[in-house]
């Protein structure tokens, strides 16, 4: 009998205090007072930072009420904890735990990060311009409901009908933790993580707490690693945890995409293709244009779980077939990429793309074989079909790289104004025919 709840019904477990975690480290500045520390004749214990070159002490572990009231007397820190911080002869820059409780109304967040970098994210509109987040982190009714799956776990299924490029939701990472702080000890990484997870806001401890461990290693670390996603922030990758998107389950046709704004901090998820009440939407964690045998040996390799959706765990002669039109795509994809002069490509192969895409229902990646058609058809002149092929570019790939991509931008400029694309008439030449209508 499968199980169904709300997202906000999960039970959450009980979260983990900073007491329980036993830090070791002997503080630096155990006997000394630091000049910028002393606060109405009281010392604080750790110097003052500078706002615009924040240094925070180093290798110091404050208990977690103790790292509040610093934070609160100090009056330029933007962070509810003073943070703590730990550094190595393999860091170019310490790596410290940054919590700002009021962030996205409440809900919080942690950064484990290099002062550098966070203070970089505070600087993003998600904190200075809070309204951007208006629209973001409301569950209060979502168009989907929690279901328990044989084999895979929790998994969201649709209670509406979602249709191509409908907004499922989008949210905030709780925690955003920079993968470069491995460089530090195993104790030094648990403790920044630790404080970062027992200095949210208790919902959001919670929310953190219901998330799946696969690992079965330190609690919090599993955590981060079987859900966390990778992020660019500033040209920086980074590991955000997102309690939300992470009950999103792996399937290699996926219905939903996803992309991350840096700018807002948040992580938005759409339809791809129409979702019927009842279907759990999915996306995916991997390349799906690879032969099921990487699929499956990726999924393993990196997540640590056997695939059981229906592509990976389908009959032999059906993988055969599958496989097959995925290396024709491949071949066809690097054909409709070739621009010199010897170049074979044609806009048939383009929708022969296309159709292969449809066929092996990637609906979630249109948009590159959609762009390749743009480009062909505009190569040869013919405006229509580049203009349709642009436009339905653009509306796939915004879903997948986000309102602010690139690539995203130049299929809307080919779709408004096709003749001053780069690719148009690129392949009309007396030698090729010069008809205008390719080969
Ligand atoms: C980010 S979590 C997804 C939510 C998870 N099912 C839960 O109960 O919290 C990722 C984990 O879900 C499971 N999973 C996701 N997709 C799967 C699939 N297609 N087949 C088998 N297990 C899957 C794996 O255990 C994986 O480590």
């Amino acid at each position: 009998m499968y199980r169904f709840a709300s997202l906000s019904l999960l039970t959450a477990a009980t979260a983990l205090t900073n007491d329980k975690f036993q830090h070791v480290q002997q503080p630096l500045f155990k006997d000394a007072c630091p000049s910028n520390s002393i606060i109405n004749g009281e010392c604080q214990g750790l110097p003052l930072p500078d706002a615009s070159n924040p240094s925070f002490a180093q290798n110091i572990s404050q208990a977690v009420g103790e790292a509040h009231d610093s934070a609160h007397k100090a009056a330029d820190i933007p962070w509810t904890f003073w943070p703590e911080c730990y550094s190595n002869e393999k860091t170019t820059e310490p790596y410290c735990v940054f919590t700002h409780q009021s962030f996205a109304g409440g809900r919080g967040i942690t950064i484990i990060d290099t002062a550098t970098n966070a203070y970089r994210m505070l600087s993003k509109p998600a904190f200075t311009h809070p309204e951007v987040l208006n629209r973001v982190n409301d569950f209060t009714s979502p168009p989907f409901s929690v279901h328990e799956f044989p084999i895979k776990g929790r998994g969201l299924v649709a209670n509406k009908t979602l249709h191509r490029g409908t907004q499922i939701f989008a949210s905030t990472p709780l925690v955003l933790a920079n993968p470069s702080s491995y460089d530090l000890s195993a104790s030094e990484r648990l403790a920044l993580q630790h404080r970062g997870i027992a200095t949210l806001p208790p919902a959001s401890q919670s929310l953190f707490w219901t998330l799946l461990d696969h690992f079965k290693g330190d609690a919090v670390e599993d955590r981060i690693n079987t859900n966390a996603f990778e992020v660019y922030i500033s040209s920086s990758m980074t590991h955000a945890v997102l309690p939300e998107i992470a009950m999103l389950n792996h399937d290699c046709r996926p219905n939903a995409a996803y992309f991350f704004d840096e700018e807002t901090l948040s992580h938005h998820v759409h339809a791809t293709q129409t979702i019927f009440p009842g279907e759990e939407i999915t996306i995916t964690y991997i390349n799906n244009e690879r032969s099921r045998d990487r699929r499956v040996k990726n999924l393993k390799q990196n997540w640590g779980f056997e695939c059981s959706c229906s592509s990976c765990s389908a009959h032999p002669d059906l993988v055969a077939e599958s496989d097959a039109r995925l290396a024709q795509m491949e071949v066809l994809a690097e054909k409709l990429g070739d621009w010199s002069e010897e170049s074979t490509a044609t806009p048939g192969m383009a929708e022969t793309l296309v159709s292969l895409y449809e066929q092996e229902r990637l609906f979630a990646s249109l948009g590159a074989p959609y762009k390749l058609a743009a480009e062909a058809y505009a190569a040869v002149g013919d405006r229509w079909n580049a203009v349709k092929y642009a436009r339905l570019g653009a509306e796939l790939e915004v879903l997948d790289k986000g309102f602010r991509d690139q690539g995203v931008g130049q299929m809307r400029g080919m779709a408004e104004k096709v003749e001053m694309s780069w690719s148009w008439k690129k392949r009309v030449s007396v030698g090729r025919g010069g008809c205008g209508h390719g080969h």
